[in-house]
């Protein structure tokens, strides 16, 4: 080893033996490996940065409303519009939820009027048809006419009960059981309906179950088969009972209002109930299927930014579920937060003292106001706009059920104004000031506008995910 003098000092010191010198190399030798090895971690970590800067950012988002706000009707627009493929496969998978939100309105309308199955005694049908109205069977009109045609249609119809036991079984469903068909066959006046709860409700994965598997080898899946043929057997006669006068006389009577979803399949019964029946885009997003608990939906984008995946939690709305919603609030890129228009005149199915419109008002400030979701940005849906406006042109008056918008326009655009800018005052009132807010006017069912509409929240989703990728 050569020596080396600089201002007196000498290396290897001239006292250092071959041993020292020999030790000392094998310490330099030992850090030089010792950084060429952290070199390489870091040169790994660099890469990895870099791969993780290219890879496309995975966006959580978290909707959130009362029960039957659209929340799920909004994911499946989401699906349709960024994941088509995907979601024209689950077509078949729906048909099931269809057929049962169709068997449930008829069994319903059946049950609710009394129509009895067999021909009534002398002595039992007078008293039946001098009971008060909200006793009588179908309608005061139909007592003299077509009580007849319409024992003979509801016997037609009784196999329904049964579809409606299985498919509730197949889909695995959860809540109130229909009425035992021996109730029904018996065919007696019972108590006066309520308005009922008729959502269908399924456990996740229930489309798995809901899908038909060719050739069909289980009972599951012949039974499944085995209801199609039944519905498409009662079609003519679901078409008959719906458009009997008498019957919907009797609806009126007992101030039976079917909620929208099911008066359409109601009026599509005959297409519906074909053997050939394949669900439409638009049934798809009318099918009711109330969430159970927090439901994670993954979506692999496919017509935009390809390969990206979003993730949606879709939370069930009802009161007495939402204290489950908290833990997701942490850790998303956005909230969505939907608020029914339509529901101004109505209370909460699960609580009929509280009106619907005060119970989102209500939920939008407890969001906002929400610590956890700090850093989310807000995205606002101003949903059922087509049936506010049916509603006002039906001559309900906002003003009646909202006394601060009196001496208002009664027009659908100058309330959705009145939503857009009270629920924004609320926002920037509780939030702090970094939180965006973007609000909608929506039609969840309608897939034009939400395709418009779909387009810019998307831009909205991508900036916020980029702009959170790149604070990590
Ligand atoms: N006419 C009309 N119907 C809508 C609209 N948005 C949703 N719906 C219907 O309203 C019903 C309820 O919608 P969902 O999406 O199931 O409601 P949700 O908020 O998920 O309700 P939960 O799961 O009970 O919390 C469905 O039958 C939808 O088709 C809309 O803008 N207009
Ligand atoms: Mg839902």
């Amino acid at each position: 080893m050569p020596r080396t003098e600089d201002k007196g000092n000498e290396w290897p010191p001239r006292s250092a033996t071959e041993a020292d010198i020999d030790s000392w190399e094998e310490r330099l030798e030992e850090e030089r490996e010792a950084k060429r090895v952290n070199d390489e971690i870091d040169r790994l970590i660099e890469l990895e940065r870099q791969e993780l800067k290219k890879r496309k950012p995975q966006a959580k988002l978290l909707l959130l409303g009362q029960s039957e706000a659209g929340k799920s009707t909004l994911l499946k627009n989401f699906q349709l519009h960024f994941a088509p493929k995907a979601f024209h496969a689950e077509a078949e998978a729906w048909r099931a939820v269809i057929h049962l939100n169709l068997v449930r309105a008829v069994n319903f309308i059946l049950e609710s009027l009394h129509i009895p199955t067999q021909a009534p005694s002398p002595a039992s049908s007078s008293v039946s048809y001098r009971s008060t109205s909200s006793l009588s069977t179908v309608s005061s009109g139909s007592r003299h006419g077509n009580s007849d045609a319409l024992r003979a249609l509801r016997m037609r119809l009784s196999p329904l009960r049964q579809v409606e036991l299985i498919l509730h079984r197949r889909l695995s469903v959860e809540g109130p059981s229909p009425t035992s068909p021996r109730e029904q066959e018996r065919g007696q006046p019972s108590a006066p309906p309520r308005q009922p709860d008729l959502a269908v409700k399924v456990r996740s994965g229930w489309k798995a179950l809901a899908r038909i598997r060719r050739p069909t080898s289980s009972t599951n899946q012949d039974e499944l088969q085995d209801t199609r043929q039944i519905i498409d057997a009662c079609a003519d006669d679901i078409v008959a009972l719906w458009a009997d006068e008498s019957v919907q006389a009797g609806l009126r009577e007992r101030k039976i209002d079917l909620e929208d979803h099911y008066i359409f399949f109601l009026d599509n019964a005959s297409r519906v109930s074909s053997l050939r029946y394949i669900p439409s885009t638009e049934d798809i997003l009318r099918a009711r299927l109330q969430t159970i608990g927090v439901e994670e939906h993954r979506l692999a984008l496919e017509t935009v930014d390809a390969g990206s995946e979003w993730i949606f939690y879709d939370v069930e709305g009802c009161r007495g579920q939402r204290a489950a919603w908290a833990p997701f609030f942490d850790d998303v890129n956005a909230m969505i937060f939907l608020c029914p228009m339509s529901n101004f005149d109505v209370t909460l199915k699960e609580d009929p003292t509280i009106n619907s419109l005060l119970d989102s008002f209500n939920l939008w400030k407890s969001i906002c106001e929400s610590k956890l979701l700090a850093d989310a940005t807000f995205i606002l849906f101003l949903n059922k706009m087509d049936l506010l406006n049916k509603k006002l042109k039906s001559g309900v008056k906002f003003s009646d059920y909202v006394s601060v918008y009196k001496d208002q326009p009664n027009d659908a655009e100058n309330i959705a104004l009145y939503f857009r800018r009270k629920l924004s005052a609320v926002h920037k009132h509780a939030s702090p000031k970094a939180r965006a807010l973007h609000i909608h006017m929506t039609c969840a069912i309608d897939t034009k506008t939400m395709s418009t509409i779909l387009k810019r929240v998307k831009d909205v989703i991508l900036i916020t995910t980029l702009k959170d990728t790149a604070m990590i």
